[in-house]
């Protein structure tokens, strides 16, 4: 992505974040950190062209998202949200779904490792998906994007709705998943222990821009700027 600015308001325009300049390479883990309101999920929602940058370009393999099939950048760029929304039917009508969507096989094996996977082995394939809890909601949708094998996931705080041991079970799937499919996860948190846990790469928001683009351990250990430093040392609360 290239000098990215998102602004906000019909009216009296104000800039949500200038000058975001940043590149993701396969299989790169990123975490995205930052104050509550700093446009985190709106630059995640940006790269899985859900909504539209104001000023900048966005580009997949050298060719630009003005260029570009929205469905099939998409399959390629898959964002998974934080309320996760089912379809109608079972949870296996909801895992297969999407395959019928994209035409693509869908894979049993696959499903019921990733279910295994994420603590989720003694879960009722059959049962009405909409009767799944939030957490069992999240983990669902999570399986369905990653069966279609995008390129890249975009995660907008995927384990909100987990407790500690569920949200270790995904993060270890994810970048298990990351490793041997060569996928990439860009990562929205608020959980700095579990961004220093699954990353390779962090990108701090603040200042109204991606202020700084780091080596997760090198960001924790030694951050470039003073605001970093307090957001590491005073994290927020989450906002619910
Ligand atoms: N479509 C929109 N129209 C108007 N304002 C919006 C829109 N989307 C987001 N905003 C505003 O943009 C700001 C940033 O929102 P965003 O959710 O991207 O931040 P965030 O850093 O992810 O925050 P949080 O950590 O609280 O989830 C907020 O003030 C929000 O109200």
């Amino acid at each position: 992505m290239n000098k990215l600015v998102k602004r906000l308001g019909l009216t009296e325009q104000r800039i949500l974040f200038e000058q975001v300049n940043a590149a993701v390479d396969q299989a790169e883990r990123i975490a995205i950190l930052g104050a509550s309101g700093q446009g985190k999920s709106t630059l995640l929602r940006i790269l899985a062209l859900l909504d539209v940058p104001d000023e900048g370009d966005l580009m997949w393999k050298g060719i630009s998202y003005r260029d570009s099939d929205p469905r099939i950048w998409r399959m390629r760029m898959t964002y998974v949200a934080q309320q996760a929304v089912m379809l109608s039917g079972s949870v296996e009508d909801n895992l297969k779904m999407v395959h019928l969507l994209h035409r693509q096989p869908y894979d049993q094996d696959l499903a019921q490792r990733l279910l295994a996977g994420m603590g989720l082995e003694n879960l009722d394939i059959q049962k009405r998906a909409s009767d799944l809890s939030g957490g069992e909601k999240q983990r669902i949708a999570l399986i369905r994007s990653m069966m279609l094998r995008p390129e890249v996931l975009l995660l907008d705080e995927v384990t909100a709705s987990l407790d500690r041991t569920n949200a270790r079970l995904v993060e270890e799937q994810l970048t298990r998943w990351s490793q041997q499919e060569g996928t990439s996860l860009v990562w929205v948190t608020h959980d700095q222990e579990q961004a220093q846990s699954f990353s390779t790469t962090t990108w701090f928001m603040g200042n109204q821009t991606l202020l700084e683009r780091q080596p997760t351990a090198h960001f924790f250990d030694n951050p470039a700027t003073d605001l970093a430093r307090q957001f590491i040392m005073h994290p927020a609360p989450a906002a619910e």
